[in-house]
């Protein structure tokens, strides 16, 4: 089972005039996605490739600045934000059971008007990570509303859950990854790019550069891959939403593998994780209890836990 290619172009950003035919159409398109695959690629979402390209090379800048500019600006050191800012190299193990991940990170994960951004060698940082966010939070409502009706219910059902993206009542993070090269002499066993995980809360939005590594683990048990395709944004989704629609939609494991040896190129990598209201209760929304109902941000919280748990 391969990942498929959605065309949004009827519902894409900017677009106020969709037809119930064509968002009907949408849902179908995703809901078959989201069942048989937990991914899907969708092109025409209305954010393009110019705008990727801005991001990454933004925060390459910002990657590539000695460690000692970097530090200052370490997850963990934000008082109104415990998930805001860097994780160095070996940080943060996605597979809890392996050895940390061969990438480094930024996360943008409050737009507090008080945060101190990096800004020295990087003066766009801040605004080129905080636009990308908010125009990642348009995509991901349309996305969520899509999904509902997908479901065959109200199409605010999840949207009323996610009202409070961007604000400290919201986890949502966009996280931005640089996978260093790797020198396979240093490497520990079962060491990655990134650990098998599936994510945490309701959907992610990713956009890649062009070096493969990503592998989604489908249905049938085999990992398969999932490059980058040029101008789309690839959805999967993640650990709460497959609780709240009682596993019809499905959650895949993934990784990022590393490159082959003597490979010494970089990679890149945006993810948008979407994750409901902290204070929002998620239960099955077909009114079963094959979940017990959870407090979004207690969710989230643990899950942290057991991915930075080493440190
Ligand atoms: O870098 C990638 O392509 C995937 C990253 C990822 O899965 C994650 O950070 O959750
Ligand atoms: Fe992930």
């Amino acid at each position: 089972m391969e990942i498929p290619v959605v065309d949004f172009s009827a519902y894409e950003l900017e677009k106020t005039n969709v037809s119930v035919l064509n968002l009907e159409k949408l849902s179908e398109e995703l809901r078959k996605a989201f069942t048989e695959v937990g991914f899907v690629y969708l092109k025409n979402s209305g954010i393009n490739q110019d705008e990727v390209d801005k991001v990454m090379g933004a925060s390459k800048k910002f990657f590539c600045l000695p460690e000692s500019m970097k530090k200052p600006f370490s997850r963990g050191t934000f008082s109104c934000n415990g998930n805001h800012g860097w994780i160095s190299v070996g940080t943060e193990s996605l597979n809890p059971r392996c050895p940390g991940d061969l990438k480094e990170a930024f996360n943008t994960a409050s737009l507090c008007s008080d945060i101190n951004w990096p800004s020295e060698g990087v003066d766009d940082f801040r605004d080129v990570h905080v636009s990308f966010y908010l125009r990642c939070k348009e995509l991901s409502l349309r996305v969520l509303r899509v999904m509902a009706l997908g479901l065959n219910l109200e199409a605010e059902v999840f949207l009323s859950a996610h009202k409070h993206i961007g604000s400290d009542v919201n986890g949502t993070t966009l996280r931005t990854l640089y996978y260093p090269p790797v020198n396979s002499t240093c490497v520990k066993e079962n060491q990655l790019r990134c650990g098998e995980h599936s994510d945490y809360g309701s959907i992610t939005l990713l956009f890649q550069s062009s070096e493969g590594g990503l592998q989604v683990l489908n249905r049938a048990g085999e990992f398969i891959s999932a490059p980058s395709i040029p101008g789309t944004v690839l959805i999967n989704i993640a650990d709460l939403m497959q609780r709240w629609t009682s596993d019809v939609y499905v959650s895949a494991v993934h990784r990022v593998l590393l490159p082959p040896a003597g490979d010494s190129s970089t990679r890149q990598s945006l993810a948008f994780f979407v994750q409901p209201d902290d204070e929002a209760i998620i239960s099955c929304c077909d009114g079963s209890d094959k979940y017990p109902p959870v407090k979004s941000v207690d969710y989230l919280l643990s899950r942290f836990k057991d991915s930075y748990g080493k440190n």
